[in-house]
């Protein structure tokens, strides 16, 4: 998880979409009707209304042309994206998340699906009138777990019935989420416990916005309090991308550290079973049901003494020894599952995460990052204790999400941009073995008790996401669903060729070309840059709406993975600390070098694009070159000073830049664009969101106005209702918009369509 915000930090940068949207865009409808499986109202998978809802007669809009033809805007409303999937302890079936958009009404919407692991036509299992996600099994097989906001009940836990007929979904309180023995007789989970209650005492700015209210121990109140709307602000963390402003504390700070509960199943009665001044994190018991390991502060201090230290080192200006030294911030200790005294398992440096049992008890097995930049690997230790020992030895690459089958233990990882599922060698001697691969992007995998059945979601370049099964040693693979037969039989997605070189410090970098829809030899075509965000994201192997939406205009996209990437290993990923827009700008233009002498390539008529970092990057180089004709910049950084004050993230360049802007003042200063802006010469389409709390709006007004005051061709788009996922989980009315206002600007500027010829 990335250390400041709740994020992976490695994510692919095409592959964070739909889901993520359904906590902002859901609609709590009551749930209406439950189609079960085989009793109907659910059809088949290649029924595309039904997944979505479909269009009424009332809000119809006009048929798209059938195909074989270009993407066409309204084409990205049928797209569906499958993910969670999870197979049944007896391998039999596989559920997953399927979302898609409703174009009439302006919202995504998501349903469990589920099919059989033999083959045959997918059902939809939940309501088309409520918001259902992230289905899970429970360990005897008796329910179908999901996660819905549904409304007349108490947190956003549902099930489905599944050994005795059924109708409507239920929240079921004697089987609690959480980690299990073998015999699933009882389930682990942390507890926060409630606060204490308090005597309510009148509250005199009660009536008044959150925000507006005075926080606790403000010094300014307003003087009527019916008359201020504002917002008061005395916490550092204030506002929030996706969460939007924060209100403080109105009384002194406690502190709940999470305890573990046990509760048995099949019985509502909740024991806590451990009572300390520090947190628990992650509690995983023994497969006999007999030990819990957990992770929790290294010298188990009270979470109150490492919150206090940590927002007093906080205020330190950076200091290289301190700030760079090993830390060891939390370990992973054993208790007895009924209570006591824990024992520490290990004393290891770094972060571990993903605690996980071998299935006979006698080991257990962890990801372990030994510092920040360092590569995390899959360590293994004697449940007795001991030295970890690692699995993947110098492999390159790192492990994504673990399982410890019977057979071994099988892992998730990007390799570059692609992915796959691979064993490890168990001695730690031998590099890991594939076992699924190839060009594409795998999610998901997940296994049945045995560890026989493998299920994933899997897309590449021209292939939307679909599900899949095979062994669980990767044999036998199929695919289990085709939601996308219809839009794929329409429009024809276009492929992209890989391309490795050597870039500064002959560093390999990976990138690809995507050619124009309708590509005919002998031709000279446009040719865009896309640059990812991050830094530490990458591009890939999947199927990835901008892409397309660029190439379906006639163009050649190009996007390639330049250090700072993450999929590469984490010297790869940190080696620009301190030097954004040094060698991984060179890294950037090598490519568009490489490209630009190719024959069909028009060299004349060169764009870029980028978001977030890529949206720095692409001011950057507009105050470096002018071979390109046209940029778009969107969500951009021009200021590093007033991005750190005005974003949610600053711990990002507190360690990227080595300090603070006062710590390191000339760093922020060198490396922001807007200090060179004179020197911008390229027509600059800039888009921004009006909700954007991660890079906020500043940055784009001042570039926008910079270039407005020198004569330079530029428009500014101010998104409304809309944060820095915009271009991901945004409302898809907007969204759409974004990718058509894409293709306009480029094909002004590089293909001579006038204004509003660009075909929808
Ligand atoms: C809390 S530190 C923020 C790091 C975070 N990294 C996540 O990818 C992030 O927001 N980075 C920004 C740049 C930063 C504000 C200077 C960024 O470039 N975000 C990218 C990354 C991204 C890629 C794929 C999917 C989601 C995010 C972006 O918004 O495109």
């Amino acid at each position: 998880m990335h250390p400041f915000l709740d994020l992976p930090m490695h994510v692919s940068a095409q592959w964070r979409r739909a889901p993520y949207a359904l906590a902002l865009l859901a609609c709590a409808a009551p749930a209406a009707l439950i189609a079960q499986p085989g009793r109907g109202g659910g059809g088949g998978a290649g029924g595309a209304g039904a997944a979505a809802g479909g269009a009424s007669p009332s809000n119809a809009l006009p048929a798209l042309p059938k195909g074989p033809r270009a993407m066409m805007l309204r084409d990205w409303y049928r797209v569906a994206n499958l993910s969670n999937p999870a197979v049944s302890p007896d391998g039999k079936r596989i559920a997953v998340t399927v979302t898609r958009a409703v174009e009439a009404d302006n919202r995504r919407h998501s349903e469990i699906w589920v099919v059989n692991a033999a083959g045959g036509e997918p059902q939809r299992w939940t309501s088309p009138s409520t918001e259902s996600s992230n289905p899970r099994w429970s360990a005897d097989g008796k329910y179908l777990f999901f996660t819905s906001q549904r409304a007349g009940g108490t947190g956003n836990t549902w099930a489905i019935r599944l050994d005795q007929p059924s109708g409507e979904a239920i929240q079921v309180g004697d089987y609690p989420n959480g980690s299990m023995p073998s015999d699933g007789s009882f389930a682990v989970f942390t507890d926060a416990g409630r606060p204490a209650p308090t005597a309510p005492s009148p509250d005199p700015f009660g009536q008044m916005q959150p925000m507006a209210r005075p926080p606790f121990e403000a010094i300014t109140r307003p003087s009527v309090s019916a008359r201020f709307d504002g917002r008061h602000v005395v916490d550092m963390s204030y506002k929030v991308n996706g969460v939007g402003f924060v209100p403080g504390r109105r009384v002194a700070r406690t502190w709940r550290p999470t305890q573990i509960a046990r509760q048995p199943i099949g019985d509502t009665t909740k024991k806590v079973i451990t009572s300390t001044a520090y947190s628990h994190r992650g509690p995983v018991v023994s497969p006999d049901g007999k030990w819990i390991a957990f992770t929790a502060d290294s010298r188990l201090r009270p979470d109150s003494v490492v919150d206090r230290e940590r927002d007093s080192l906080a205020t330190l200006p950076y200091n290289k020894v301190r700030d760079e030294a090993e830390r060891n911030d939390a370990d992973i200790y054993i208790i007895d599952a009924n209570g006591g005294t824990p024992r520490k398992l290990t004393d290891w440096m770094g972060a571990e995460s993903q605690i996980t049992w071998s299935p006979d008890g006698k080991q257990i097995a962890f990801i372990g990052r030994p510092g920040r930049t360092k590569n995390s690997n899959i360590y293994v230790v004697d449940a007795a204790g001991g030295t970890p020992r690692a699995l993947l030895g110098n492999w390159q690459y790192e492990p994504g999400n673990f399982d410890w089958l019977p057979g071994g233990i099988q892992f998730t990882a990007e390799i570059g941009g692609r992915s796959a599922v691979l064993r490890a060698d168990m001695s730690g001697k031998s590099l890991p073995t594939e076992l699924v691969s190839g060009r594409r992007q795998l999610r998901g995998a997940s296994y049945d008790e045995s560890g026989k059945t493998l299920a994933y979601v899997a897309t590449s370049m021209n292939k939307p996401t679909e599900l899949f099964v095979a062994s669980g040693d990767g044999t036998g693979e199929r695919q289990l669903t085709n939601f996308n037969k219809d839009v794929n039989a329409d429009v024809v997605w276009s492929d992209a060729e890989r391309i490795t070189y050597k870039s500064v410090g002959n560093l390999e970098i990976e990138g690809w070309l995507m050619k124009p829809y309708g590509y005919e030899a002998g031709k000279k075509y446009p040719m865009v840059i896309y640059i990812h965000g991050g830094p530490h994201s990458s591009y890939g192997e999947g199927w990835f709406d901008e892409f397309q939406n660029l190439a379906a205009q006639g163009m050649f996209v190009l996007f390639t993975n330049p250090r700072g990437s993450s999929g590469y290993g984490a010297p790869f990923t940190y080696s620009t600390r301190g030097r954004w827009g040094m060698e991984d700008y060179q890294d950037l233009m090598k490519a568009v070098d490489i490209v630009s002498v190719r024959a069909d390539v028009d060299s004349t008529k060169m764009g870029a694009t980028g978001g977030s970092y890529g949206g720095f990057m692409t001011t950057w180089m507009a105050t470096k070159t002018t071979r390109f004709k046209a940029i778009e910049t969107d969500r951009t950084i021009t200021d590093w000073t007033y991005w750190y004050g005005s974003s949610d993230a600053q711990g990002l360049t507190e360690f990227e830049f080595y300090g603070k802007p006062w710590d390191n003042q000339k760093l922020y200063d060198e490396l922001s664009p807007i200090r060179y802006v004179n020197k911008v010469k390229t027509p600059m389409l800039i888009v921004q969101s009006e909700e954007d709390h991660r890079t906020p709006m500043g940055s784009a007004e001042i570039w926008f106005m910079s270039l407005k005051k020198q004569g330079v061709p530029v428009e500014l788009i101010r998104y409304p209702r809309s944060n820095h996922d915009l271009s991901r989980t945004g409302e898809p009315w907007l969204l759409v918009d974004r990718l058509g206002r894409l293709r306009q600007w480029f094909g002004y500027w590089l293909q001579g369509v006038q204004p509003g010829a660009v075909a929808n």
